[in-house]
């Protein structure tokens, strides 16, 4: 079954939206203070202490120093991490060997060659998105026709698509932010939906 990511969670209210509707991941955009999503490093902890045991908490990194990613994922703080930067293939290759967490890259498709890079990533997950991540837009799904590994679909997921997504793409898991928003903050009935109708 597809699972579900609500990434971009930054208040404890957030964290207790999740842990009633419970998707699979929830992310936490860390130190990136041009998205209105940031959560600075020190207060990951706090979040991600309320964070019900069986949801995962990602980190998303945007080109951080190495060691911000090792020390939250050493203590326990996260369960995965999406590199969403232009880190390069053997940061990811280094970073690989010191976590034992699953790494989610995350690619800007544009045009068939973006996917062709996807496909080759050494990652664990590779995360299709539109633009620099958080844009509440869609690329050209019709460049997915042919894509062959599993993948996080995100980019412009709403209730209204998320249907369609799954049942076209076979996500290994959709990926929401400002599509359960209201007013630039999370809402409760949005998460609670999303997580309903991919479950159904
Ligand atoms: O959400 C952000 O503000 C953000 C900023 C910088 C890097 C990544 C960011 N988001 C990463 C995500 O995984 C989002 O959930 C994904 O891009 C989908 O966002 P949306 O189109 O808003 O659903």
């Amino acid at each position: 079954m597809t699972k579900i990511k609500i990434c971009g969670l930054r208040r404890p209210e957030d964290i207790a939206y999740v842990n009633e509707a419970k998707p699979d991941f929830a992310g936490f955009i860390i130190d990136v203070p041009k998205s209105r999503r940031n959560v600075p490093r020190e207060k990951v902890r706090e979040l991600t202490a309320l964070l019900s045991p069986e949801i995962l908490p990602v980190g998303v990194f945007v080109n951080a120093p190495m060691e911000t990613i090792l020390s939250l994922v050493t203590d326990g703080t996260l369960k995965a991490v999406q590199l969403h930067g232009q880190e390069s293939q053997s940061y990811l290759e280094k970073l690989k060997k010191q976590v034992a967490v699953p790494l989610i890259r995350a690619f800007s498709i544009r045009s068939p060659e973006d996917l062709t890079e996807a496909e080759k990533s050494p990652a664990n997950f590779v995360l299709l998105d539109n633009g620099a991540g958080g844009t509440g837009e869609t690329f050209d799904w019709s460049l997915l026709s042919s894509f062959d590994r599993p993948f996080f679909l995100a980019g412009g997921l709403r209730l209204e698509n998320i249907t369609e997504a799954v049942s076209r793409f076979h996500p290994y898991a959709l990926d929401l932010s400002s599509g359960v928003e209201t007013d630039g903050y999370k809402d409760k009935e949005k998460i609670i939906a999303a997580v309903a109708a991919v479950r159904r």
